[in-house]
């Protein structure tokens, strides 16, 4: 009992260790000049000290972070410890725009997998919005734990896409999609990858597509090849397109045959070359298929055209990648009555706008993902272009999407036409 009693006060010392180091410290400043120059004028002196260094912003900020790092520490332990979990230790501790993020590191016998099934225990403890827990990959011992505080994503504003002004863009090169709740800008890099683009109506699929068609509008070298099941959301980009099929299912097959001919004859090329993939250096052009409105073609009354364009793009998305074809589709129901999971499966990137249901997130993301956390319905329904965004082997990240408006998108869409034309009109006086 007694020994309990001594090992909880010199935890309790232990976890205040820096509040009692900084009073230790004036303490014994204060002592070694009293003896110099009595005691008020030490306490004079050491207060001028202190009012001196909080007068310097570095130092005042790093006290401050340095303290608010102690004070979650010590939250940390008393809720682990409420939470009846083994030892769980909290170290270095980092301030975010969402709240804070604190390492830990599992005690023997105990596991993040304990901590992660009490989040929600531990979240009331901590009186914090959601705790979120990452394992480290290497080390099954420590990870990341996330205290979310506040949603940074919350505000309505739109956040402008950084590539508005390029004058010509490479689609070997990442794109920037949105800033995560860290503030920091999320890419993805498309060769090799298709993405699926799922949520409810005005959730901003559409204004997400669009990116990544304007990055391979303004690369003079893609093809891009375009279907709109409502015709209006990617006509902007007709003058770029080497095709655009509407709301016709059989305009939209022509599309993908013609396009799945190209892909035939750049395997054919590999094979001369010897290359079993493309590569940026080989100069040859990657073409990119944008889909606005999947469910308008994959649920089409005509059950034998259906079947037919759900083979075409299934064999473009599974076979496509080595030749450089890229397939971004984007639709309001990803469910396997509308997608077949055949073909959803392949999709390498994933981007769940809000949902309305937390299965319908798991639909986009894939099973399982809502209940560890990560779940499109729990974003709000004015959080226009917020979404979870999933590549093959990461953890979906939440973020706010870029956005390009209508006259962005007009004037951009003009500068890669020009662009492309210039580039054509060289080529051809090059050749003659
Ligand atoms: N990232 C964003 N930032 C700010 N506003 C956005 C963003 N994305 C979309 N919006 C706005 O949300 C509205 C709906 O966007 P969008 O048309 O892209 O949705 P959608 O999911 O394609 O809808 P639907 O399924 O009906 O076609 C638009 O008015 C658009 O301006």
């Amino acid at each position: 009992m007694w020994l309990r009693l001594l090992g909880g006060l010199v935890g309790a010392l232990w976890r205040s260790r820096l509040e009692l180091t900084l009073v230790g410290a004036i303490v014994v400043v204060q002592r070694v000049l009293a003896g110099l120059v009595g005691a008020a004028a030490a306490w004079g002196l050491v207060l001028g000290l202190v009012a001196v260094v909080l007068a310097v912003p570095r130092a005042r900020g790093w006290l401050r972070t340095a303290l608010r790092a102690a004070r979650v520490r010590r939250k940390w332990w008393a809720a682990w410890t409420d939470c009846g979990l083994p030892r769980v230790r909290a170290g270095r501790v980092t301030s975010i725009p969402a709240g804070e993020l604190v390492r830990v590191r599992a005690s023997r016998g105990s596991s993040l997998g304990h901590v992660e099934h009490r989040a929600e225990e531990l979240a009331v403890c901590l009186q914090v919005r959601e705790v979120r827990v990452t394992r480290d990959r290497e080390n099954a011992a420590t990870g990341t734990v996330t205290l979310v505080r506040r949603d940074p994503l919350a505000g309505v504003a739109s956040v402008r896409w950084p590539q508005r002004d390029a004058a010509e863009l490479s689609l070997w090169e990442p794109i920037p999609m949105g800033v995560n709740e860290l503030g920091a800008t999320v890419s993805v890099a498309l060769p090799e990858r298709n993405v699926l683009l799922g949520g409810e109506p005005g959730a901003g699929k559409s204004a997400a597509l669009s990116l990544l068609v304007a990055t391979a509008a303004l690369d003079p070298s893609t093809r891009v090849w375009l279907l709109d099941g409502k015709l209006v959301e990617l006509s902007v980009w007709a003058p770029c397109a080497q095709r655009l099929a509407g709301p016709d299912i059989d305009e939209a097959i022509e599309l993908l045959r013609e396009l799945r001919g190209e892909m035939e004859q750049r395997y054919r090329e590999l094979l001369l070359r010897g290359q079993r993939k493309v590569a940026r250096e080989d100069g040859l052009p990657l073409n990119l298929v944008a889909c606005d409105e999947l469910a308008f073609y994959l649920g089409h009354e005509d059950r034998r055209k259906q079947k037919e364009f759900a083979e075409l793009l299934r064999d473009l998305v599974a076979r496509g990648r080595a030749a450089g074809v890229i397939v971004c589709a984007a639709t309001q129901k990803p469910a396997a009555d509308v997608v077949p999971s055949a073909l959803r499966d392949l999709f390498g990137f994933r981007l769940a706008l809000r949902c309305n249901t937390p299965q319908a997130s798991d639909t986009i993301l894939g099973q399982g993902w809502a209940s560890l956390g990560h779940d499109a319905a729990t974003i709000a329904p004015v959080q226009r272009g917020v979404g979870l965004l999933l590549a093959e082997d990461g953890l979906p990240v939440r973020m706010r999407g870029f956005h390009l408006d209508d006259a962005d998108a007009d004037e951009l869409a003009a500068r890669a036409a020009a662009l492309r034309a210039d580039v054509w009109l060289s080529n051809g006086e090059t050749r003659s």
